[in-house]
């Protein structure tokens, strides 16, 4: 059996934190030792390590708050975030170790990599990006942190900043599409969990690349692998590419 570890959820009673804690209970060498939401301050030194799916205000203060005491260390799922708060994390980071990513599924995590290939070999000159996502009502963020992750591949993939060719939301009469922009676009309806399309078109052809999630537990499972592998990490700032062995040294 693995090394029993003490684990602490944030957003607990949320559709992301209930599922965390189904696969941590079923899990032999895990103590779930703190559960908490909004307005309640646990006592994190009883964890080695925290799962956060929450918002983007309370990753950031959680992030703070465990770089300040030198633990535990972090997963952080939350997605919404504004570049000044992802700087704050990344701060935070240099004192505890924590794995962020916007999306935990192994999947996603290996479409970032068809993406970023794709991007390479399509001629920016012939060929549109743009990166379609459809999740449930509930969902407060656009795009979505997946969208934005897909994005950023593309962009790497054509060797460009996403932030200087990231199409702004259409809406009304505009321009028409500019050569080498990547455009966003995003549905929110029902109970759908989470489904993402890069598509590459040009005049004569469209590739898409889907990823299609069927149940949250998927990210839940995949969160907790990267508690697992952060909690004894030195402090640094990882992401799911990291935890999957999948970014070289
Ligand atoms: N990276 C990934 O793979 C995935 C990321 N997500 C992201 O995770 C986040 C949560 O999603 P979801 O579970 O669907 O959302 P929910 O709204 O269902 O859950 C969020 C939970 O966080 C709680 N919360 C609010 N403030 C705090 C705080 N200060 N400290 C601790 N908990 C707090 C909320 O409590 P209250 O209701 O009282 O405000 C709620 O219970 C979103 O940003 C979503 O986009 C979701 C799925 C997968
Ligand atoms: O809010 C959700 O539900 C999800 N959020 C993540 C995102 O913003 O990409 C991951 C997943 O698609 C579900």
């Amino acid at each position: 059996m693995n090394a029993l570890f003490h684990a602490g959820i944030s957003g607990a009673r949320g559709r992301m934190g209930r599922a965390v804690s189904q696969v941590l209970d079923a899990r032999k060498d895990v103590v779930v030792a703190a559960r908490f939401d909004r307005g309640e301050l646990p006592d994190l030194s009883l964890c080695d390590v925290v799962i956060d799916f929450s918002t983007p205000k309370a990753s950031v203060e959680l992030a703070e708050r465990c770089a300040q005491a030198g633990g535990p260390a972090l997963v952080i799922g939350s997605t919404g975030l504004s570049p000044e708060e992802e700087a704050r994390i990344e701060a935070a980071a240099e004192k505890v170790a924590i794995v962020r990513s916007g999306n935990f599924s192994l999947g996603v995590n290996i479409l970032i990599g068809l993406v970023e290939h794709a991007a390479q070999r399509l001629d920016a000159r012939d060929w549109d990006i743009e990166v379609l996502e459809s999740h449930h009502r509930k969902k407060v963020d656009a795009p979505s942190g997946t969208a934005l992750m897909l994005g950023e591949a593309a962009a790497s993939g054509r060797n460009v900043e996403l932030e200087d060719v990231r199409a702004a939301p259409r809406n009304g009469v505009g321009e028409p599409r500019a050569e080498g922009e990547i455009g966003f676009a995003a549905l929110r309806a029902g109970g759908i969990v989470g489904e993402h399309t890069v598509l590459f078109a040009s005049d004569d052809e469209v590739l898409t690349l889907s990823h299609s999630a069927i149940d949250r537990s998927l990210f839940a499972k995949g969160a907790v692998a990267a508690a697992a592998w952060v909690r004894n990490r030195r402090p640094g700032l990882y992401d799911m590419q990291d935890v999957l062995g999948f970014r070289q040294a």
